[in-house]
């Protein structure tokens, strides 16, 4: 039987809260989510068939403040799967100091197979379905894998003519045109580069004299929204990005491919895997095809996960050669795996504080939506800086001072301001419903 993914990430908060002193209470209550939502969409195709679609939301937990956290379009999402990014996106939102709680969404199908009306219509459906599940003061949603602005758009627009109001901040992610931040849609990506430099600089500090020098190397796996962006900041660094793939599988060479014409080829053909490349038109060095799997087991000094959960499981750790790991995916090692890679001496850096600059910005843009004060793109990536590298110092500094993994420290972090907020607010936990004097 496969093991559930909220069950594998729930093993991570079992390993810090021995760190930790918070109640009992509030540490069973983040074992389970708060509310799970399962709805049937159903959508006239352009055939003039109707089609009924399997979507989710859940709400992780709220004692921080509203839940937040994207919606992916996708033929793999679950509930378990749903509910597992929820939890996420509680950490995260925690450990970036951010006033939300954590909620993901999820419809269970393949975009790429429908028309852009049979997207919109989609997309209008599940709000529909959801919508007095979310809410500017209650649930606010994002883009993920396969979702975007224009789904975003959609989406706000079909809440507001429910609402029968303008109601641009219950949801981020927007076209910048409807009310979206500058620089959410590079956020991810962004926020990740941020992340990576930081602890470069704390992995030099702490390397002898004697020691390699920084790492130059780098894989990424997945070329959308997140991957694509962070390979061309550390392209822009001069880091030399040996591979890079899709769902369709990558490319490799050791002389470094050049990520500016792979950004052009894969909006033009929809592939990194440049079969046929006129080179006036986009400069790819030559390069092998390899697979995903391979990609993972590359002697690169980075590997950047960038696509799906469960990349990296006791089935292919071992075969992992890289020296460091950015989480820029969510879920993307599983926790035996985590244990494997840690006994090679490979070091991990968490998705909860790897990814959290799309949720940083997208709280940027909620800000921005409720005050109608809208802010350049210098001031958000001024913003998301501070506080993604105020986040991985802390994070840093726990793992020193504990000697555990980063990714324990990270949720270290995370539950020190959970169990704060919980005990603030009081558990409920003698409060049972129906049970009142
Ligand atoms: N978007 C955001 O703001 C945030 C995203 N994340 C996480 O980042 C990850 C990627 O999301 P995002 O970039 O937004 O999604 P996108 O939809 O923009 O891109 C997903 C990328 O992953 C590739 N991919 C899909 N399946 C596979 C596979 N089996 N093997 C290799 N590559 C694959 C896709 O290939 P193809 O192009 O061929 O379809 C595409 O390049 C997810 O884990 C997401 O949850 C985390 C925080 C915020
Ligand atoms: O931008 C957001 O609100 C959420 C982004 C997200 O889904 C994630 O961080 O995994």
């Amino acid at each position: 039987m496969t093991k559930s993914l909220l069950t594998d990430a729930s093993r991570r908060l079992d390993r810090a809260l021995k760190y930790v002193t918070i109640s009992e209470d509030a540490a069973e209550r983040l074992k389970a989510p708060k509310a799970s939502l399962k709805v049937s969409i159903p959508v006239r195709m352009d055939d003039g068939s109707l089609k009924v679609f399997e979507g989710y939301r859940v709400h992780f937990d709220d004692t921080r403040g509203p839940t937040k956290g994207g919606i992916r379009f996708h033929p793999q999402v679950t509930l378990d799967e749903v509910q597992s990014l929820a939890f996420w996106m509680t950490f995260k939102c925690a450990a970036l100091n951010i006033p939300f709680g954590g909620a993901k969404g999820g419809v269970t199908l393949n975009p790429k197979e429908l028309s852009k009306a049979e997207l919109e219509r989609l997309s209008r459906g599940y709000i529909d379905a959801i919508a007095n599940f979310i809410g500017p003061d209650t649930d606010i949603p994002a883009p993920d894998v396969y979702t975007n602005p224009m789904i975003m758009g959609w989406m706000m627009d079909q809440y507001s003519i429910i609402r029968q109001q303008r109601s641009p901040a219950v949801i981020t992610g927007k076209p910048v045109a409807l009310g979206g931040s500058l620089g959410r849609s590079t956020a991810t990506g962004t926020g990740a580069f941020y992340v990576l430099e930081a602890m470069m600089e704390h992995l030099s500090n702490k390397r002898s004299g004697k020691q390699p020098s920084s790492p130059k190397t780098v894989a990424v796996q997945g070329f959308g929204n997140a991957g694509a962006v962070v390979a061309r900041h550390l392209f822009d660094a001069g880091y030399t990005i040996v591979a890079v793939s899709d769902s369709r599988g990558g490319i490799y060479t050791p002389n470094g491919l050049d990520i500016p014409s792979i950004q052009k080829f894969k909006a033009d053909t929809r592939s990194v895997k440049a079969v046929y490349c006129d080179g006036s038109v986009c400069n790819l060095v030559e390069h092998e095809v390899i697979t995903n799997d391979t990609l993972l087991s590359l002697d690169v000094d980075i590997l950047i996960p960038a696509a799906l959960e469960n990349q990296i499981t006791a089935a292919n750790a071992d075969a992992i050669q890289a020296r460091y790991i950015f989480e820029v995916a969510n879920g993307p090692i599983s926790t035996d795996a985590d244990d494997i890679l840690e006994a090679k001496g490979i070091t991990v850096f968490p998705d909860i504080l790897v990814n959290a600059g799309g949720v940083t910005v997208s709280y940027f843009e909620w800000v921005q939506n409720r005050s109608g004060l809208y802010w350049t793109l210098d001031e958000v990536n001024q913003r998301l800086k501070k506080q993604i590298v105020a986040a991985a110092d802390t994070i840093w500094h726990i793992a020193q001072t504990h000697k555990t993994s980063v990714r324990t420290a990270a949720y270290i972090h995370a539950l020190n301001s959970l169990g704060a907020a919980m005990d603030a607010r009081g558990t409920r936990a003698d409060y049972v419903s129906g049970n009142r004097e």
